[in-house]
């Protein structure tokens, strides 16, 4: 099993990743340089957090253009598990694998710090081992995680089970509470806290540990 891990001009989180899979469960990755388009041999892709082509337009908004996004768009419908973490979150909501957009925080000001959070896993492959209501902590870190989308669309999205992770004290003004959201299909997760930074106690805890662990079945 190897796991891709995006690297954009900007990504800063990319190497946490790794530490994470490599480093603390033992899972081998590769690096996707963002003009990738090889993604052979490869289980599953993670989009790291950072601030990829300098967060210009908006967080992710050119990100979506890049080449190797086509080739993870393709491996999502296919059923590929892909994990959009912060940074990440915000492209997949920009290339479409996932409705809504994420704005500024609701006081503009970057929030760094750990949240308190609430797992709903529905048919999310990545949260299978966590139990339904289960309380979490996991650190954010993040300017623009404010999660917006019509109220008739959450409602969807709450109904198919698709709103797996909430913020218990939302930080951010997030419509719904959303910390994080899956696909129906339950393959893609995108989420804005970062658990790669909760795999080890000495930097974080291990909440978010069970998370890439969903990785080795
Ligand atoms: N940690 C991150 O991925 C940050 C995401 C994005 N640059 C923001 O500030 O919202």
């Amino acid at each position: 099993m190897t796991v891709g891990i995006v690297v954009f001009p900007g990504s800063n989180c990319d190497r946490d990743v790794a530490w994470a899979l490599e480093g603390c469960l033992g899972i081998p990755v590769r690096f996707l340089w963002h003009e990738e388009r090889d993604l052979s041999g490869l289980e599953a892709v993670v989009l790291p957090g950072g601030f990829s082509y300098g967060d210009y337009l908006r967080c992710g908004a050119i990100a979506r253009f890049a080449p190797v996004l086509e080739e993870v768009g393709s491996f999502a419908e296919r059923g590929g598990p892909v994990l959009g973490i912060c940074n990440g979150f915000q492209v997949l909501t920009e290339m479409g694998l996932l409705p809504g957009a994420l704005t500024r925080n609701r006081d503009l000001h970057f929030l760094c710090q750990s949240s308190p959070l609430e797992v709903q896993p529905g048919a999310c492959r990545w949260l299978g081992a966590y139990g339904a209501g289960e309380r979490i902590s996991l650190p954010i870190a993040h300017g623009e995680g404010r999660y917006q989308v019509e109220p008739e669309q959450l409602e969807r999205l709450e109904d198919q089970g698709c709103v797996v992770l909430r913020y218990i004290a939302n930080p951010n003004g997030s419509r719904g509470d959303v910390a994080g959201l899956s696909n129906p299909a339950g393959n893609v997760l995108g989420l804005m806290p970062h658990p790669e930074r909760a795999c080890d106690p000495v930097t974080g805890g291990l909440d978010g540990r069970r998370l890439l662990q969903s990785l080795l079945g």
